[in-house]
C-alpha cells in the first residue's frame, strides 16, 4: 500500500495531491503538465516536496514534518523512465544486474525475468546496438531485478514506434500476471491504462479531478 500527500509549488503550478492506494496497479493519468511525474520523482527522492508525506507499506520514505527523507538508494523503488536510459558501457545482462549489486542484493527471479522479457538471446549485447522496445525491456527488467516493493513506469512507451509499442505493452501485460508487484505507471494513453491498470487516479493541473476503477474509466474514454 502507499500512501501519498504531495504538496510542491513550481513557479508556473502548484501541485497539491493526496491519495492512498493498494491497487496491484494504478495509472496516474492525465495532460501533459498536470504533474504526474512530479509525484513519481517525489516517491522515489528525486524532489524532495516543499510538503508531504510518502509512506510504503508502512515504512515513512518521507515526511517534511517528521524531517524524514529516505535517500534514493534505500528506498526500494524500481524507476522505468520514458527514455531507458541504459548504460552505453555494459552489455544487457550488465545493465540487468546493476540495481541489484549496486544494492548488494542477491539477483533473485533472473531467469523468470529473462524469460518473461524476453531478454535471453540479448543478454551479450552492447546496449547502443538495440532497438528501442529492446532498451525499454531491459530497462523494465534491470528496475525489477533491483527488488522493489513499487515499480514505477513513466510513460515507458511513448517513445516506441507502433509495433515496438504493442510488443512492450504485452510484456508489461505478462509481468503484471506473473510478478506480484505493485506498480504506478504514468501515461496519456487509454489504451494503454485500460491494459494495464486496475485503477486510475486523474490528474489535472497539479490537483487530483476523479478515481475510478479502469472499467469506469475505459467507458469514459469510450473504450
Ligand atoms: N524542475 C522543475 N522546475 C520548475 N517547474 C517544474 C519542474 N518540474 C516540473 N515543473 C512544473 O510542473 C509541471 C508539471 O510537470 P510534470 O513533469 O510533473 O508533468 P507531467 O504531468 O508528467 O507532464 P508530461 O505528461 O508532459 O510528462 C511542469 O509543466 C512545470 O510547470
Amino acid at each position: 500500500m502507499i500512501e501519498v500527500a504531495v504538496r510542491h509549488a513550481f513557479d508556473d503550478l502548484a501541485i497539491d495531491v493526496e491519495f492512498v492506494a493498494d491497487s496491484r496497479c494504478v495509472a496516474l493519468f492525465g495532460d501533459s503538465g498536470a504533474g504526474k511525474t512530479t509525484l513519481l520523482n517525489a516517491i522515489a527522492g528525486l524532489l524532495s516536496p516543499q510538503q508531504g508525506r510518502i509512506v510504503l507499506d508502512g515504512q515513512v520514505l518521507f515526511d517534511r514534518a517528521g524531517q524524514i527523507d529516505t535517500p534514493v538508494a534505500i528506498r526500494e523503488v524500481g524507476y522505468v523512465f520514458q527514455e531507458a536510459r541504459l548504460f552505453p558501457h555494459l552489455n544487457v545482462r550488465a545493465n540487468l544486474l546493476y540495481g541489484a549489486r549496486a544494492r548488494g542484493r542477491p539477483v533473485d527471479r533472473f531467469e523468470a525475468v529473462v524469460e518473461l522479457l524476453e531478454l535471453g538471446a540479448l543478454l551479450g549485447r552492447r546496449t547502443p546496438s538495440l532497438s528501442g522496445g529492446e532498451r525499454q525491456r531491459v530497462a523494465i527488467g534491470r528496475a525489477l531485478l533491483s527488488s522493489p516493493r513499487i515499480l514505477l513506469l513513466d510513460e515507458p512507451l511513448t517513445g516506441l514506434h507502433r509495433e515496438a509499442r504493442v510488443q512492450v505493452l504485452e510484456h508489461l501485460r505478462r509481468l503484471k500476471q506473473a510478478l506480484q508487484i505493485a506498480t504506478l505507471i504514468v501515461s496519456h494513453q487509454p489504451d494503454e491504462v485500460v491494459a494495464l491498470a486496475d485503477e486510475v487516479i486523474l490528474l489535472k493541473a497539479g490537483q487530483m479531478a476523479g478515481r475510478l476503477d479502469v472499467a469506469a474509466f475505459g467507458r469514459s474514454q469510450g473504450l
